[in-house]
């Protein structure tokens, strides 16, 4: 039984970044985001009485039980609703470019609620698949939904999922500027966690958020997409800056960080309406018109590699596929 489906990776706009319940994953601020079609993740789920435990698959490679505990959050609450003990197969191909360190698990994770309840015979609403993938990882609630999404906190597991705000379907773009980091990154979810135990400026960040998401969809309205990157440049400053307060402090930000921040000012100086943003890493992603992608990118070419720059529409939500 095939139960392909595939989910696109979202890029936030108005980042979530910090969780007021970690068992439940519900986070302390609405968070709002845009779907993209260039990264993406395949995954087939199916329950088999002959297993003895979970497995999953990760590119046609097994992998190791660590990787697994998000899976089995999610597959453990697919049993529950539908009154299964069975074990299931996990089989996920991440379509990320070469590009190291580009996040998978908002697409990973919305992929597996998607065919995981498909396997077991639910029929879910797109509200209750972005429950079920929050509990894998919260941004994979919004992963639901393709182009603008806005996962709104709520208090409560029932309370806490994405919606959609605007299909994207007029002239905004991303391009990723991929900065391969040697040093490990500290995982979202860690960096958060410290963050909003450790960080005088974490009440200052979360004090703006309400303002920045109201001017957000505002501009997204007006289809304004300097006014969009602008807030979320300013959004992913501060949010990033928090991290500078924590104990111990940390930063995503490397030296070719910085580099690529600062040619999307030079490139605003030249006239480009062209922002970014940042997550839990070092790669700097753009915000620009989708019809300015191939100059911007040209540009970038004096600094960066070919490579490095990879380009991206908005994309779909969650669909089924034929594989
Ligand atoms: O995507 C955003 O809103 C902002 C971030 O990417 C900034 F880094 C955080 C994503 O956190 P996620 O991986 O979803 O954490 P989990 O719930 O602990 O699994």
């Amino acid at each position: 039984m095939s139960n392909w489906v595939r989910a696109h990776t979202n890029i936030a706009l108005i980042k979530y970044w910090g969780k007021e319940n970690e068992n439940l994953i519900i986070p302390m601020n609405n968070s709002l985001s845009l779907t993209l079609d260039a990264f993406y993740t395949e995954t087939n789920v199916t329950f088999d009485d002959d297993l003895k435990s979970d497995q999953l698959y990760l590119n046609g490679h097994m992998q190791d039980f660590n990787a697994l505990i998000k899976v089995k959050t999610v597959l453990d609450l697919v049993r529950k609703k539908a009154g299964i003990k069975t074990k299931a197969r996990v089989d996920s191909y991440n379509y990320v470019p070469t590009a190291a360190g580009l996040a998978s698990s908002a697409s990973g994770l919305a992929a597996l609620a998607g065919s995981a309840s498909r396997a077991a015979g639910l029929d879910l609403s797109s509200k209750d698949l972005s429950k079920l993938a929050r509990r894998g990882s919260g941004s994979a609630s919004r992963s639901i939904y393709g182009g603008f999404a806005e996962w709104q906190k709520g208090h409560s597991h029932e309370t806490s999922f994405a919606v959609p705000v605007d299909a994207a379907d007029w002239d905004i773009g991303m391009l990723f500027i991929v900065v391969n980091d040697k040093k490990k990154d500290i995982s979202s979810r860690e960096g958060m966690s410290r963050t909003v135990n450790t960080s005088p400026f974490y009440q200052g960040w979360l004090d703006t958020l309400d303002a920045d998401l109201n001017t957000m969809k505002e501009a997204i309205k007006n289809q304004d997409v300097h006014k969009v990157g602008e807030i979320a440049e300013r959004n992913a400053l501060k949010m990033h800056a928090t991290t500078l307060g924590a104990k111990p402090p940390f930063t995503y930000w490397s030296p070719d960080s910085i580099k690529a921040m600062d040619a999307v000012k030079q490139l605003r100086e030249t006239g480009f309406s062209v922002h970014f943003t940042m997550d839990a890493g070092p790669n700097v992603k753009l915000i620009c018109r989708q019809s300015e992608l191939e100059d911007i990118k040209h540009h970038l070419l004096v600094d960066f590699k070919e490579s490095q720059l990879i380009s991206a529409k908005p994309g779909p939500g969650l669909h089924a596929i034929s594989k």
